[in-house]
């Protein structure tokens, strides 16, 4: 279903709600630096889980101990959406659980 890119000062908004999280233009972005490499990699199955559940998917980056996420709208061109605010605030909410936040 097509999705409408959010407005500047949309956009402007929601990220005050979400700290952390930066825009560059056309992604938000967000990393996260775990107690472990295997922290870091429960952090990334979780995330998958969540995305599946949304239907949205981010490009997840693993480090050592650290993930790395952004995401963007494809089917709205590449812009920054509502769907991309709905999965950077599920991932806010279940980062704490993993050392996190
Ligand atoms: C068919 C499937 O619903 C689409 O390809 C979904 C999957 N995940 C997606 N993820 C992101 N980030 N943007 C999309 O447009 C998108 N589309």
């Amino acid at each position: 279903m097509p999705v409408a890119p959010l407005s500047q000062k949309e956009i402007e908004e929601r990220l005050a709600e979400l700290p952390g999280w930066s825009f560059d233009g056309d992604r938000l972005s967000r990393s996260y630096r775990l107690g472990s490499h295997l922290a870091a990699t429960a952090l990334v199955v979780h995330i998958a889980q969540v995305q599946e559940e949304l239907d949205h998917h981010s490009d997840l980056t693993l480090g050592y101990n650290t993930v790395s996420l952004t995401v963007t709208t494809h089917s709205a061109g590449g812009k920054v959406t509502e769907k991309d605010f709905a999965l950077a605030e599920r991932v806010e909410a279940l980062a704490p659980a993993h050392g996190v936040g």
